[in-house]
């Protein structure tokens, strides 16, 4: 089956935990922006038909300037985002034009086209899929005072990273459910997971990070220098 598919990329967020005073997206990571990294991951991905960026209203012509000079052709629209990130993807998802799509973090700039391909793969069999990676730490429900409550079996435990890949028209019932009902979700799954789908998880990589905080940017200027020493963006690990 021919099945088309788009990528959402979210970058409309304030980088508060950075704290450099500007969208983190625009940092420089080796010899570009973030978000140059993510997009141009995507652009390599010869099956992703088209690319939606949301930014803030006020990086609209800054991005779409990078965009040009680093030659990203497949972005169709850079719109701006709302106030939290699930208000941004669903703004996002209304330019999209593809059967599935790939919901994807800007600060994610190691996405690979290895981990993509068995995420879609997952997707279309099972119908949605979301990638993460098992938990390290041991994890700790812990409560207003500070008193842990919980230790959650760490067998179970995923930490979940993007992209995650839907069918349009699902996901887009799930962002317009929520709304209604209110719900604010820090991922598109919890919101599918809502309305009932079975989300499954797929085994992405530790070194896909989301660059959070000022000592994610160590971590992504060796990771980076490991890839191109490595002449593979796959072979971390
Ligand atoms: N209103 C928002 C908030 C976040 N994001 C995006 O969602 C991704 C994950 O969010 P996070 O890492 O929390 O980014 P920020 O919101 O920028 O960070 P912070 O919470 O520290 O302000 C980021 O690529 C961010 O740009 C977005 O598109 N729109
Ligand atoms: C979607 C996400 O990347 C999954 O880990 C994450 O939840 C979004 O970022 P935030 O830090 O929760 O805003």
């Amino acid at each position: 089956m021919v099945v088309t598919v788009g990528v959402v990329v979210a970058a409309a967020g304030q980088g508060k935990r950075m704290r450099k005073g500007f969208n983190k997206q625009f940092i420089q990571l080796g010899d570009r922006p973030i978000l140059m990294h993510t997009l141009q991951a995507f652009e390599h991905m010869s099956f992703v038909e088209q690319i939606v960026v949301v930014t803030s209203a006020g990086d609209i012509a800054k991005c779409e300037a990078l965009c040009r000079s680093y030659n990203v052709r497949k972005v169709t629209d850079v719109v701006a985002g709302g106030k939290t990130r699930q208000d941004s993807v669903r703004i996002g998802l209304n330019k999209v034009r593809t059967d599935w799509v790939l919901v994807h973090d800007g600060a994610r700039p190691f996405v690979s086209e290895e981990m993509v391909n068995e995420l879609l793969e997952s997707a279309q069999r099972h119908g949605a899929a979301v990638l993460g990676v098992p938990v390290k730490d041991t994890i700790k429900k812990v409560n207003v005072d500070g008193i842990i409550e919980e230790t959650p079996e760490r067998q179970s435990m995923w930490a979940v990273q993007t992209p995650q890949a839907f069918r349009l028209t699902e996901l887009k019932r799930a962002h317009a459910q929520a709304r209604e009902e209110e719900l604010a979700a820090t991922d598109d799954a919890m919101l599918m997971e809502h309305l009932g789908f079975d989300v499954r998880i797929v085994r992405g990589d530790y070194y896909n990070i989301k660059i959070t905080t000022p000592e994610d940017l160590w971590f992504a200027e060796s990771i980076l220098q490991h890839m191109r020493k490595m002449g593979d963006r796959t072979s971390c690990e």
